[in-house]
């Protein structure tokens, strides 16, 4: 299948490029605490790797899933994904994000050799909105070399040292969170992993270190990323408000 083949967007829109996504999926969870590998803790009776997948098949852009898993349960993860009818290919994750993101991504780019836009997104935003991951995909199928999405900051931001003594307020006007699907041209995020020589907290971060503009579209509340108790919490309410609505 030829990458940037059109497929009708699913709200009835412009039609929308096929990218390939990769899901890091392979961390401990260890500040949610749950006991288990937090891509398998269940939000309303669904792993949150599931709810994750699901969105962004259900999305209407994505072409192929690779899933990368805690090593010790890639059979665990591959049989959930086929037990809830999600096509992935599963592969052993890293030590850290990036080496998990790097692994699934090379088995991506084998498994379909013409891939042109690569999505990476967390497992544990498993309840970003379709239209984010659209605006992400559409972004770079337009030109983009690396796209992600961004919200303002809600609160005042402090720089600290070491001891937690202030030293300077930035200007939040010009700050942004950073949320996952991150996209990016194939050419690009290969060459930033094999060049930027680094581990980053996300995938644009490598990006910008071989010199390439990053741009950003609006992301949304619901793209949060479920890293604590209370995010756990939030998910469960939100995914049961949308459930009733
Ligand atoms: N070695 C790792 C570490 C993290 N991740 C993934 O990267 C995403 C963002 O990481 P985070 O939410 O910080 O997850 P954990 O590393 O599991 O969290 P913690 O630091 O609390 O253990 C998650 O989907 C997580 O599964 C990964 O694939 N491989
Ligand atoms: C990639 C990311 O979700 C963007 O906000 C985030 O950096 C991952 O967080 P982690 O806690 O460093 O894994």
């Amino acid at each position: 299948m030829p990458e940037l083949q059109m497929a009708p967007d699913a709200a009835g829109g412009e039609p929308t490029a096929r990218a390939v996504a990769v899901v890091p999926a392979a961390g401990r969870g260890e500040r949610l605490g749950y006991g288990m590998p937090k891509a398998l803790v269940p939000v309303r009776g669904t792993a949150l790797l599931t709810h994750a997948v699901r969105g962004l098949l259900n999305a209407g852009c994505v072409r192929h899933v690779v899933v990368a898993a805690p090593p010790a349960d890639v059979e665990v993860v591959a049989a959930l994904l086929r037990d809830a009818d999600l096509p992935a290919d599963v592969v052993p994750g890293g030590a850290d994000r990036t080496d998990s993101v790097r692994r699934a991504f090379e088995h991506a780019v084998k498994a379909v050799p013409d891939v042109r836009v690569v999505l990476v997104h967390d497992a544990a935003r498993a309840f970003t909105p379709p239209s984010v991951i659209r605006a992400v995909v559409a972004a770079v199928a337009s030109g983009a070399p690396a796209v992600i999405p961004v919200l303002p900051m809600a609160d005042t931001v402090k720089q600290v040292d070491f001891d937690g003594t202030v030293l300077a307020t930035p200007d939040r006007s010009a700050l942004r969170v950073v949320q996952t699907p991150q996209g990016f041209a194939t050419d690009v995020l290969t060459r930033a992993y094999a060049e930027a020589g680094d581990s980053a907290t996300d995938d644009a971060g490598l990006v910008e270190k071989i010199g390439v503009p990053v741009a950003t579209v609006p992301g949304h509340a619901c793209a949060m990323k479920v890293t604590t108790p209370f995010d756990l919490a939030i998910a469960e309410a939100v995914l049961a408000g949308q459930e009733n609505s």
